[in-house]
């Protein structure tokens, strides 16, 4: 039997900053269809350059990245942003918008081809799925950060895409807020390819994951091949510790993360 095609294919990805520096050196790799791809590595190692140009935001070369078998770099914005939704890091609205209104925006690219029903549907699905209904009229500005990474989920998730990326979407959230979001991520449904850096969390989640360690991919695989207590310890710095849960049957992921009281480090 073969195996699906993947949505994602990445080949020999290379890129440079216009000052010539390596951000991204020869990576490779694929995501299968529903996959959930987590992509991890220390601070400056590459994975939001990496993010932007797998999801077709950045300046690619014909052949670097598929997309369901079409070549990325000649898919055009509007054909992409059908199959494709990006949530960024730092992306705010204007306050005043009405949230609904927001959600609304990641109807832009199918705008004039649907009756306007299905957009109302959509923004009405994309709320549901997000738990924001109540929020619907409230004003961006009025909402906590768990609640605006909601509204930005919501928002792509209005765009239907077959392929979601998200940039750290559960930065700055407390840890009862990370979990609740990256079960929703889970639940969703679809391919999902996302940065985190919970590490010891990633194996709960992920059916995938790609360590990026100084602009080179240094592991990709299931978390149980990738995420060794040897490539944590080479790449993060850190020790891993396996524990028992306390009341359930299952094993957890704690970090060692020394932290020094000597000021001048
Ligand atoms: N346009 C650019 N020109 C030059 N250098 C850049 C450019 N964009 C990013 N870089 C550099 O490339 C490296 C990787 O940046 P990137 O944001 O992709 O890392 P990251 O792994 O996402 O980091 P973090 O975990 O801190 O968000 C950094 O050293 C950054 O300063």
């Amino acid at each position: 039997m073969h195996a699906p095609a993947p949505v994602l294919e990445v080949s020999g990805l290379s890129h440079r900053a216009r000052n010539g520096d390596v951000l991204i050196d020869d990576i490779s790799f694929a995501v299968s269809r529903g996959s959930i791809l987590a992509i991890a590595g220390p601070n400056g190692a590459g994975k939001s350059t990496l993010l932007r140009l797998i999801s077709g935001l950045g300046e690619l070369r014909p052949g670097q990245v598929r997309l369901n078998g079409r070549d990325l770099s000649r898919l055009p914005a509007r054909e992409r942003a059908k199959d494709v939704a990006f949530v960024g890091q730092l992306e705010s609205p204007d306050g005043r918008l009405r949230l609904e209104d927001y959600v609304a925006l990641g109807r832009l690219p199918l705008r004039g081809e649907l009756p306007e029903q299905d957009h109302r549907d959509a923004v009405a699905n994309a709320l549901r799925a997000t738990q924001m209904e109540r929020f619907a009229d409230a004003p961006f500005g009025r909402l906590s950060g768990g609640e605006r990474q909601r509204a930005h989920i919501a928002r792509a998730i209005a765009q239907n895409p077959k392929l979601l990326f998200l940039d750290e979407p559960t930065n700055h959230l407390d840890p009862d807020a990370k979990g609740k979001i990256l079960s929703l991520i889970v639940g969703l449904g679809i391919t999902v390819v996302l940065i985190v850096h919970e590490i010891a969390l990633i194996p709960e989640f992920a059916t995938q994951v790609a360590v990026l360690e100084q602009t080179r991919l240094r592991a990709f695989g299931s978390a149980d091949d990738v995420l060794t207590p040897q490539l944590i310890r080479d790449v993060f710095g850190v020790e891993l510790i396996q524990v028992r849960h306390p009341s359930e049957a299952r094993t957890l992921s704690v970090l060692d993360i020394p932290i020094s009281r000597n000021t001048n480090h």
